[in-house]
């Protein structure tokens, strides 16, 4: 292909479909990456290049995009995430499963190469929880995670049956100061950002020692580019374990207290997100991802607290340096965060 491709991104208005949309533009052009979602954008980021309602669970809708922009590459990422799911499992079932069939099949009909994440949430209680490798025991318990595994096995499948260029990573739990997280239980790693900056304090939904694999938006950005630009005799696997660092709530708590505050207090309230956390794996083995194109996270633990305490920090500071609100007036936090 001579020209840029052009990209259709689902779910773009999602915690990871927002930057990802900006990274895609920035590389290939505004008019050759169609964002699309079923939510309303905000006028800035329509401005940026063409948005388009479509439901993933309307493949003629899905259709009409692919054959009207000319798409070349779909990256996949309408879903519905752990906890989310767990709270409307139907929903969940849906979305994942009949929305990624429409995908997959609108990539073998129109020859789309296709790029759809998987989670280390395909993982559940018996696979090993350590350096948990690429191929291994899946039997996960949530419906987030059978519509994971249910993906990537019918990826693979439309692969070897239909030639379909079908990839995908399983991430971490992704950190972002940009966008907030969409219904994850890995969500207490952003939410704490948040709740330290605005009120020094933070109560957690996970147990203190709940140790899970966690990566910053950038990496995370940054291998989806690069999986997605590979080519493809450099593709050993169609599915490929990520890892970019591990921490668990207590010691997140405190590279905050030591980079924050050493007031910062946080409780721990754990509910049902915990049951999910404690099928998933602490830490993944990612050499093959490494090896086959170039997966090399740069932000550790640290860097992840000190980046996110420095975008998030001026807007808190002009915050809680404003006079009170009226007792009617919209929150504030609310709508700057
Ligand atoms: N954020 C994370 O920590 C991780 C995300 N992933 C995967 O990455 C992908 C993107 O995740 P996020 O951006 O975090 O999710 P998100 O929940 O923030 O965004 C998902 C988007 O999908 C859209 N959507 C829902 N139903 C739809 C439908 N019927 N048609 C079209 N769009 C629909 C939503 O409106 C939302 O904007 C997902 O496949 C997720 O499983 C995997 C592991 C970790
Ligand atoms: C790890 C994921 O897939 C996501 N962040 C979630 O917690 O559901």
């Amino acid at each position: 292909m001579t020209r840029s491709p052009r990209v259709l991104v689902t779910g773009s208005l999602g915690q990871l479909g927002t930057t990802m949309v900006e990274t895609l533009r920035a590389k290939f052009g505004n008019e050759n990456v169609v964002a699309s979602d079923i939510k309303k954008p905000a006028p800035e980021k329509r401005a940026t290049g063409p948005f388009v309602y479509a439901d993933v669970l309307n493949y003629r809708a899905l259709e009409q995009v692919v054959v009207d922009y000319g798409i070349d590459w779909v990256v996949h990422f309408s879903a519905i995430l752990s906890a989310a799911g767990e709270r409307n499992p139907a929903l969940a079932l849906n979305v994942n499963v009949n929305g990624f069939q429409n995908v997959l099949e609108l990539a073998k009909n129109h020859g789309l190469r296709l790029l759809s994440p998987s989670t280390m949430g395909a993982f559940g209680p018996t696979t090993p929880k350590d350096a948990t490798p690429d191929l291994t025991i899946m039997r996960p318990n949530t419906i987030y995670g059978i519509s994971k595994v249910h993906m990537e096995l019918l990826g693979e499948y439309y692969t070897e049956k239909y030639g379909v260029d079908f990839r995908s990573l399983r991430y971490p739990g992704i950190i972002s100061a940009d966008s907030p997280p969409g219904g994850g239980t890995t969500d207490y790693a952003v939410d704490i950002f948040h709740a330290a900056l605005k009120d020094n304090r933070y109560a957690c939904f996970l147990k203190h020692d709940t140790r899970l694999p966690m990566a910053y938006i950038d990496d995370c950005i940054v291998g989806t580019m690069q999986l997605l630009e590979a080519p493809q005799e450099a593709l050993t696997q169609r599915v490929y374990n990520v890892h970019a660092c591990d921490f668990s709530p207590e010691e997140l708590a405190a590279e905050i207290r030591r980079m924050h505050s050493p007031d910062f207090a946080i409780e721990y309230r754990p509910d049902f997100r915990q049951a999910i956390a404690d099928t998933w794996p602490r830490t993944m083995a990612d050499t093959a991802a490494r090896n086959d194109w170039g997966w090399n996270p740069i932000f550790g633990t640290t860097d992840i607290v000190r980046t996110m305490l420095d975008k998030l920090g001026p807007t808190y500071a002009s915050v809680n340096s404003s006079p009170p609100a009226p007792a009617d007036a919209p929150a504030v936090i609310a709508q700057q965060v």
